[in-house]
């Protein structure tokens, strides 16, 4: 057997649980790949994103991403780990919508345009309960990004674009609105809706089996 490879159990399975990505969002996917991990399963969840009276950004977003996470691992009967996430953006203690119209991503601009805001994106690792050995886990990160001032025909080319469909906020920074931000500091993949620094540490975190899903 070549050195790299892994035994396997005489059943022909390895004993490291199935990895589950909870999001339907194609980017979470590309962005887990991009460290080289393909999760095992990919569950879209249908949980109500709307925020409670009075709740602020960050409680918001751990609050989705835990609630993602606990959904899609409630439909797994096997051992597995899964991965939860939700990003936010938010102006002070404004949250703002995920754009799914014009009319609110061009409000959203509107309001970004020539100000900071934050965009928090939370990370919730949850094992199934066929899998006790397998540590709950999460990250808030947040990153602070500034737009410069835009005009009303750079607005009107973002809209038309449709980079905003469903993006928190109404822009997509790997996007052409990469064109308007002056700044950011924090976490690039985590705007754009997993922090992998923070996601590959709470992997490591996990007991490793068949040594674990990243190095
Ligand atoms: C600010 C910003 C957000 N986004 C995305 C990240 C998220 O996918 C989305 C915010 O919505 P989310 O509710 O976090 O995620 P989602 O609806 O895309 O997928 P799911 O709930 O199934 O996991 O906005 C970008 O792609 N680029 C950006 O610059």
């Amino acid at each position: 057997m070549p050195l790299s490879q892994s035994p396997v159990p005489e059943n022909g399975m390895t004993d490291r649980p199935a990895l589950v990505l909870a999001s339907a969002s194609p980017r979470r996917l590309a962005l887990l790949k991009q460290i080289g991990i393909v999760p095992d399963d990919v569950i879209g969840t249908d949980v109500d994103e709307e925020p409670r009276p009075g709740e602020l950004p960050r409680a918001l977003v751990q609050r989705l991403a835990r609630a993602k996470a606990d959904h899609a691992a409630a439909q797994r009967q096997d051992a597995a780990l899964v991965i939860g996430a939700d990003t936010v953006v938010a102006v002070g203690r404004r949250i703002l919508p995920k754009a799914e119209d014009e009319q609110t991503a061009r409000a959203c601009l509107r309001l970004l345009s020539g100000r900071n805001h934050k965009v928090l994106t939370a990370v919730a690792l949850r094992p199934t309960s066929a899998w006790p050995d397998g540590v709950a886990n999460e990250r808030l990160v947040e990153t602070a990004v500034t737009f410069h001032r835009l005009t009303d025909s750079q607005i009107d080319a973002l809209i038309a674009n449709g980079d905003w469909q469903g993006k928190a906020g109404g822009y997509a920074i790997q996007g052409a609105a990469a064109a308007h931000i002056r700044q950011i500091g924090g976490s690039y993949s985590a705007v754009v809706g997993l922090p992998l620094f923070e996601t590959a540490q709470l992997l490591r975190g996990q007991p490793r089996r068949q040594g674990g899903w990243i190095a």
